[in-house]
């Protein structure tokens, strides 16, 4: 069974369950309206020694700031602002002092950077390995949550940074080479709250979505969820020093936000985002109504088989 079956499967076997006011499987977020216009939004991401981190190759306080990130990062994504986290984690004794307390610092540190409070959470003893488990919590006028469903064909998607550097930045890890600048970078993603945050106000901004998986997948969740197709120029995907498109494309863990906006109004809102945060939206391609995902080089389709990360 592949990863997004079994999220599938999970999805269709509670269906019919009543799903009390709550919008929920299949987005970054789940929702919850609050009524007077607000909406609170949910989402939990997991960090497994071995699978997501190597304990000798990442620093505590790195992975306390990364745990955090990847979360805030699904709240960005939904044009909110993350308010709270819950913080469950699986220690093996061995971590359980001086690890531990700095684990928790690099947390609190991000968690002041984005005014985020923790507000519980669970602790236990591992027998095999480190497990971290965050849920966060945002909060957002109702009107200006973006969702995977909402892509239209016309729309020019964009990368809202450049990608590859953590992909890059593993490879050197696994290599031995933990001392690079690309793996700290792998080690340290920022979320784009405040990118989220400005998307989110921005009604020509129809979907939207993180990139954690990798472009050549990410993007096909937003395809699948709105019902349309894509083309995208590989020349145009923003490829960080240091990597090569393929990475870019399929490494995954840059944390970046992926949009799509209405035609008319992109090449504005590429030049008020440059003016605002001081680097390029970069637009990759345009959604269209005909199905899949169609890799362009010069203009023309090019069969390429990229996959983005999946568990299984
Ligand atoms: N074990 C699970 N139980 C319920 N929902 C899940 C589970 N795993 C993933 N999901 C949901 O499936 C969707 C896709 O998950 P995922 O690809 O991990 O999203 P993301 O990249 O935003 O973390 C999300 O809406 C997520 O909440
Ligand atoms: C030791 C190690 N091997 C492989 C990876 C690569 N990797 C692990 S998870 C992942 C994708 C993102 O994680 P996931 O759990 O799928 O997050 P989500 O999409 O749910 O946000 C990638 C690229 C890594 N970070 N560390
Ligand atoms: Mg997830």
């Amino acid at each position: 069974m592949t990863e997004f079956g079994f999220i599938e499967q999970i999805h269709t076997r509670f269906a019919s369950l009543p799903d009390n006011g709550f919008e929920g499987i299949g987005d970054d977020c789940a929702v919850l309206p609050l009524g007077g216009g607000e909406s609170l939004v949910f989402t939990a991401d997991l960090l497994t020694e071995g699978v997501h981190f190597l304990r000798a190759a990442t620093t505590p306080r790195e992975l306390g700031g990364k745990s955090l990130a990847v979360n805030l990062s699904d709240v960005a994504a939904m044009g909110a602002r993350p308010v709270a986290t819950l913080l469950s984690i699986a220690l093996p004794a061995d971590a359980a002092g001086a690890w531990a307390a700095e684990f928790m610092e690099g947390y609190r540190e991000l968690s002041e950077t984005f005014g985020t409070t923790l507000i519980g959470g669970d602790t236990t003893r591992s027998e095999s390995g480190i497990t971290i488990n965050v849920t966060a919590i945002g909060r957002a006028p109702s009107a200006n949550l973006k969702r995977r469903s909402d892509a239209r064909p016309g729309d020019v998607i964009f990368a809202a940074g450049e990608l590859g550097a953590s992909g890059a930045g593993l490879r050197d890890i696994l290599a031995g080479h933990c001392d690079t600048p690309l793996a700290a970078v792998h080690r340290n993603p920022q979320p784009q709250v405040a990118e989220g945050l400005w998307f989110g106000t921005r009604q020509e901004v129809h979907a939207m979505m993180d990139l954690s998986d990798g472009l050549a997948s990410d993007l096909r969740h937003i395809l699948d969820r709105s019902g349309v197709g894509a083309e995208v120029e590989v020349e145009r995907i923003p490829v960080a020093p240091g990597a090569d498109v393929r990475t870019a494309a399929c490494a995954g863990e840059d944390y970046k936000l992926l949009l799509t906006a209405a035609p008319e109004a992109a090449e504005r809102l590429a030049a008020e985002f440059a003016a605002r945060f001081g680097s390029p939206l970069h637009p990759i391609g345009r959604i269209t109504a005909a199905p899949g995902l169609v890799w362009l080089r010069n203009g023309k389709p090019e069969p390429l088989e990229w996959q983005g990360f999946e568990h299984y």
